[in-house]
């Protein structure tokens, strides 16, 4: 089965439409806005017409209130909301509407139970298995524990997206000891952050794809 790819931390018209013809599974934007990646859910909205109705759309955020999430799934059109976790205790403060699915993203620091799946409602379809830095969150290029990664997917039976540190020399290595349902990167197709280098996007497509 072919492993779903997803691009992400796209903050230019330019770099989407490059990413775009270059037929990814998902994108997605950072709307977190802390982050150096952060894009303004407005200035997505302009690029919408640029986005083929086969590539998924996907909103990344930490630790968000509901009514941020569903006003900028509205505004951006999104087929996917990404939710990272720096504490354990969060839990949305509402279910979300219906028809949006989540991606989760716990801390890989701790032993990841049932209650995970709690934490959102909708119950996550896919678990995001990144790499941990107590420090900051995401987008950090850091490699991820592929250990805590096939733990996450043989505990909780859900399909995992690996994340964190992957580029086009390490993901074909990374695909054959976890067996991921799907890839995500960011940092390692970049020129300098926040900026897409599409030779090394391409790359990592065909070191995914063959
Ligand atoms: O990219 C960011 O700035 C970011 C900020 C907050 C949460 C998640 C973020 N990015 C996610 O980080 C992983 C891995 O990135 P990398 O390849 O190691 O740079 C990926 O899931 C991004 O969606």
């Amino acid at each position: 089965m072919s492993v779903f790819i997803k691009i992400c931390g796209i903050c230019s018209r330019k770099d989407l439409e490059q990413i775009c013809a270059l037929g990814p599974d998902a994108i997605g934007f950072i709307f977190w806005p802390n982050a150096g990646r952060y894009v303004r859910p407005e200035q997505v909205a302009t690029w919408l017409p640029a986005i083929p109705e086969t590539i998924k759309k996907v909103g990344v955020f930490v630790e968000p209130p509901a009514d941020t999430v569903e006003s900028i799934a509205r505004t951006c059109e999104l087929d996917v909301i990404q939710i990272h976790l720096v504490s354990n205790d969060w839990k949305i403060d509402r279910p979300l509407f219906h028809g949006l699915e989540i991606w989760l993203s716990p801390r890989m620091s701790e032993g990841v139970t049932e209650n995970l799946l709690k934490v959102v409602d909708p119950e996550p379809s896919v678990l995001l298995a990144d790499s941990f830095d107590p420090n900051t969150v995401g987008g950090t290029g850091k490699l991820s524990s592929w250990d805590r990664a096939v733990e996450m997917k043989e505990t909780l039976g859900r399909p995992v997206m690996l994340a964190g540190g992957l580029n086009a020399d390490n993901v074909a290595e990374a695909i054959d000891v976890v067996h991921p349902w799907g890839v995500d990167v960011s940092s390692g197709v970049e020129k300098e952050p926040g900026v897409k280098n599409i030779r090394k996007v391409k790359k990592f497509i065909k070191a995914v794809r063959g």
